[in-house]
């Protein structure tokens, strides 16, 4: 199952920068974790904005939810989910 997801990251501005050092960092390895393992098929930056466009390859909602709900920034970050299904005129699979 495929997912189109944003998440808009917002640390407080009284969080000490070593703290949110730390908490990118083990963000990073856990994202790049998953990117390997295929789950987490596109990352990419909103220009401009403390945010990211990502496509997740799971096997169920729970899965999802289980997966974004425990990455160390999700207090800090405002997220949408859409379910994505083939559209009748792609010409890719969903392996693509
Ligand atoms: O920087 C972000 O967009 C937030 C989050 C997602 C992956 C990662 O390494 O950090």
């Amino acid at each position: 199952m495929l997912f189109h997801v944003r998440m808009d990251v917002n640390l407080p501005q009284t969080m000490p920068e070593n703290q949110a050092t730390a908490l990118k960092k083990t963000e990073k390895d856990i994202a790049q974790g998953l990117q390997e393992s295929g789950k987490w098929r596109h990352l990419w930056r909103i220009a401009g904005q403390y945010a990211n466009i990502s496509v997740f390859d799971v096997s169920s909602v729970d899965e999802l939810h289980t997966l974004i709900s425990t990455l160390p920034l999700f207090p800090y970050m405002q997220i949408q989910i859409m379910p994505l299904c083939r559209h009748p005129s792609s010409i890719r699979s969903n392996d693509a």
